[in-house]
């Protein structure tokens, strides 16, 4: 069995991974941690999820909650996953990271920090989101220079990184089937008097609102034709179950950088 820490618990994802941990077959919930000063620190981490009391309440100590952990999910933000990742790497345990919006160079730093551990990095851990990979991978394949390619996501109002890790990597994705430099032919902005559409790049729109859990399409815009490979989440239950089927692949490897296709076998 193996014993499982969550950092982020009391955010929107913590409280499904908890979920995630206790209902998977060989996993169980060992520590919630929460930032300094949350408001929840103290409370029973499987009541807040809503999964019933697990008698595990919520710390700011992820040093001491490690020594009795084997593996650290983490859904909460780059910096923040760079500082965990640093007390992971010191007690040697594993990560499965799902944070968004890392700069290459935290990247990096993340890869440094880690480089004598194992960890999955993904910006989603749907399998849904992850087979959309593989289709636009054949599609721009097989589509070519002939058609635009347009990226449109929708999220919550309160997501903090734009465009979503998710549209990056579509953009990448596609930008490396089509033999492009996604940094070099991302176009996040197009306002006033900006040209015509150049025939390389991609177009990565952004859209806020509500309660929207995570929606992306990727549009193949072609002359008297267009193809869209849409994704859309229902709920955040699939990217806690990943993280789950992330920690489960993870117990025996020693070290190594990994994501979401790794673990389901994608690549
Ligand atoms: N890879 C995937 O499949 C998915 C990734 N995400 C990503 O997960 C991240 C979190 O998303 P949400 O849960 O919606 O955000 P959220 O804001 O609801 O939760 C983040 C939590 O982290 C906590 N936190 C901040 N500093 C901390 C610290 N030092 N130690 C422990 N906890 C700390 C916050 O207090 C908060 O409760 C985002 O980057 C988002 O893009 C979200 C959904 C799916
Ligand atoms: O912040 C979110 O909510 C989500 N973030 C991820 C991303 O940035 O791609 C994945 C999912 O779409 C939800």
């Amino acid at each position: 069995m193996l014993s499982i820490a969550v950092t982020g618990a009391a955010g929107r994802m913590g409280g499904r991974l908890i979920a995630a941990v206790q209902e998977s077959t060989g996993l169980r919930l060992g520590a919630a941690i929460e930032r300094p000063g949350h408001p929840a620190l103290g409370q029973d981490a499987g009541t807040l999820a809503g999964c019933g009391p697990l008698h595990i309440p919520l710390t700011d100590d992820l040093a001491a909650a490690l020594r009795h952990c084997d593996i650290l999910i983490d859904f909460t933000f780059p910096a923040v996953t760079l500082e965990n990742a640093r007390v992971c790497a010191a007690a040697g345990k594993k990560m499965v990271i799902g944070s968004t919006g890392f700069s290459p160079a935290q990247r990096d730093e993340l890869a440094t920090i880690m480089r004598d551990s194992a960890l999955v990095l993904a910006p989603n851990m749907s399998v849904g989101v992850n087979a959309c990979f593989k289709l636009l991978k054949e599609a721009a394949a097989i589509l070519g220079n002939g058609f635009d390619v347009e990226i449109v996501e929708l999220h919550h109002n309160k997501k903090k990184d734009a465009p979503s890790g998710t549209a990056v990597r579509m953009g990448e994705v596609v930008a490396e089937a089509l033999g492009r430099d996604y940094n070099q032919v991302a176009n996040y902005h197009r306002e006033g008097l900006c040209g015509e559409r150049s025939h390389e790049e991609i177009g990565m729109q952004t859209v806020r609102g509500g309660d929207i859990v995570g929606e992306h399409t990727v549009y193949f815009i072609g002359m008297g034709e267009r193809i869209e490979i849409s994704h859309r989440a229902m709920s955040r239950d699939m990217f806690a179950r990943g993280a789950a089927r992330a920690c489960l692949w993870l117990s025996d490897k020693e070290r190594g950088f990994y994501d979401m296709q790794d673990v389901l076998g994608l690549r």
